[in-house]
C-alpha cells in the first residue's frame, strides 16, 4: 500500500488508551509510550504504527523526520470561552488591589463588562478576533476544542457568539465543540428577576438544539449568580431536550456543584477548587470528569488550587483545561496548564498527558474519536521539539510544538507565521 505521509524517527511516540469510558484513578497514572516508532497517514487516517527500523520498506508520497522528537495526539482542550468582545486589561489594577473576583461582577464589571462589548461588536469583528485565537490555539497543538456561549445573556448576542463558533468550525482546521453557557451571570435588565431570566434562557434551549447551535449547555452555580436549585432546573429542562450538560462548580464557594452534576449524570464538573470530600467521592463513583482550570486559579491570584491529587487518588476522572477567556484566565496555551498541573496540582507527566488528550476528549464527548492515536483513528497529532515526554511540563511558558496535523493536512508549522487562513463559508483557504 502507498500511503499519503509516514512520520519516521519517531523518538517518542505517546499512545493514550483508547478508552470507552474516560481514564480513573489509578489508571490515569498509566501511559504507553513507544520508543524507535514510526507511523504512515493515507486519507486522513493513521493506517499504520510500527518501528522505526519497518518504516523503512514503506512507500509515501512524503515523509516526515521526526529527528528522534516526541509525536502526540493532537491536545483537546475541553473548556474555553473562545468568542468574545472586548478585553479587560483594566481590571488588573483592582486585581492587584485585592478586589475579589465576585465583587468585581457584582459592580457590574467582569463578565458584565465583556457582556457590555459582546453585544456591541458585530457577529463579523468577533468571528475575526476568534479566529486569531484559534490560530493561537492550534499553534499550541490543540486540534479539538470546546468553546462556550456566554457573554451574551440575551437571545441576540448568545445566538451570534453560537454562529460564530459554527462558522469557525466549519473551518475544519480544528473542531470546535459548542456549549451553550446562557445562564453565565445575571445581566443588569433582570437583576430583579433572576428566576424570569433563567426561565428567558431556559426558552431559547429548543431553537439553538433545532438549529445545531450546541451540544452541551453549561450554567456558572456560584454564590451570586446561581443557586444549586436554579443549576438544576436549568439542566433538567437541558436534559429534557436532549443537550449534555456541563457545570461551572465550586469555583469559589463550596455550594455543591459537584455533587449535583454527579447526581444529574453530567458529561463534566468544572473548576471544583472548592468542592467538598463528598463531592470528590461522587466523582469517584461516577462518570462526570473534573475538568481542573489551573491556569484561573493562578491568574486570578489565589494559592489554593483543586485538589486533584484527592480526586484522582480516590479514583476520579481528570481533564485539564485553558479556560481561555477575557477574565478569568487570558491564555490560549494549553502547555501552559500542564507545567502548572504538574507544579501546583501535582499531577504526574502520565497523568497530565492522559488529562489533555483522552479525558479531555471524554469530557466533551470525543471520547471515541479524539485524544487517541490507534490505527484507523484520524491523523491529528503534533510533532514536538522535545527530548522526551516529561519535558513539556517541565520547560514551561513557551511553545514546544513544531508541527501541528489536523486529518492528515498540517494546519501548523514552527516558522510560518499564518499556515491557514479561514474562509467565512467554504473553509481553509489555504495551508
Ligand atoms: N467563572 C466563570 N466564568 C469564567 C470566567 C469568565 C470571565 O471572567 O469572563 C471562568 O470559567 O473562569
Ligand atoms: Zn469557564
Amino acid at each position: 500500500m502507498s500511503f499519503d505521509t509516514v512520520i519516521r524517527n519517531i523518538g517518542q511516540l505517546i499512545l493514550p488508551a483508547l478508552s470507552e469510558q474516560p481514564l480513573k484513578g489509578e489508571r490515569m497514572g498509566q501511559l504507553e509510550v513507544k520508543e524507535g516508532a514510526a507511523l504512515a497517514i493515507a486519507e486522513g487516517e493513521i493506517k499504520w504504527i510500527g518501528s522505526n527500523e519497518e518504516a523503512g520498506a514503506i512507500d509515501a508520497q512524503e515523509v516526515l523526520d521526526a529527528k528522534g522528537k516526541v509525536v502526540s495526539p493532537g491536545l483537546v482542550d475541553p473548556h474555553t470561552h473562545l468568542v468574545f468582545g472586548g478585553s479587560r486589561e483594566e481590571e488588573m489594577a483592582l486585581k492587584q488591589a485585592g478586589v475579589p473576583y465576585l465583587d468585581i461582577l457584582k459592580q457590574g464589571g467582569g463578565i458584565l463588562s465583556t457582556v457590555r462589548s459582546t453585544r456591541s461588536e458585530s457577529e463579523e469583528a468577533l468571528f475575526e478576533k476568534a479566529k486569531r485565537s484559534v490560530e493561537r490555539i492550534l499553534s499550541y497543538g490543540v486540534t479539538t476544542m470546546e468553546a462556550k456561549s456566554g457573554y451574551g445573556l440575551n437571545k441576540e448576542t448568545e445566538l451570534k457568539q453560537l454562529r460564530v463558533v459554527k462558522r469557525l468550525n466549519q473551518s475544519g482546521v480544528l473542531d470546535i465543540v459548542p456549549t451553550f453557557l446562557g445562564p453565565h451571570a445575571i445581566p443588569p435588565e433582570s437583576k430583579a428577576d433572576p428566576e424570569a431570566f433563567l426561565q428567558e434562557m431556559i426558552d431559547l434551549l429548543p431553537e439553538i438544539k433545532q438549529e445545531q447551535l450546541a451540544e452541551f449547555t453549561d450554567i456558572f452555580c456560584e454564590t451570586g449568580v446561581f443557586t444549586i436549585e436554579q443549576s438544576r432546573k436549568f439542566m433538567e429542562a437541558s436534559h429534557k431536550l436532549g443537550f449534555q450538560t456541563k457545570i461551572h462548580a465550586d469555583e469559589i464557594d463550596p455550594l455543591g456543584g459537584t455533587e449535583l452534576a454527579c447526581e444529574t449524570g453530567s458529561i463534566s464538573a468544572d473548576h471544583l477548587v472548592a468542592a467538598s470530600d463528598e463531592g470528590i467521592k461522587a466523582l469517584a463513583t461516577s462518570d462526570t470528569v473534573a475538568v481542573l482550570l489551573p491556569g484561573t486559579t493562578f491568574y486570578l491570584g489565589k494559592d489554593t488550587y483543586a485538589n486533584a491529587r484527592a480526586m484522582i487518588d480516590s479514583g476520579a476522572s481528570v481533564a485539564l483545561a485553558t479556560d481561555f477567556n477575557p477574565g478569568s484566565c487570558v491564555t490560549e496555551n494549553l502547555q501552559l496548564i500542564m507545567s502548572l498541573a504538574a507544579l501546583k496540582l501535582k499531577m504526574t507527566p502520565e497523568e497530565i498527558w492522559n488529562a489533555v488528550t483522552v479525558n479531555s476528549a471524554h469530557a466533551i464527548g470525543r471520547g471515541k474519536t479524539a485524544g487517541t492515536l490507534k490505527t484507523g483513528s484520524q491523523a491529528d497529532l503534533v510533532l514536538w521539539d522535545v527530548p522526551n515526554y516529561k519535558y513539556i511540563p517541565y520547560h514551561y511558558g513557551v511553545n514546544h510544538a513544531s508541527l501541528v496535523m489536523k486529518a492528515g493536512q498540517i494546519v501548523w508549522k514552527r516558522g510560518e507565521s499564518r499556515v491557514f487562513s479561514v474562509s467565512q463559508t467554504t473553509g481553509i483557504d489555504t495551508i
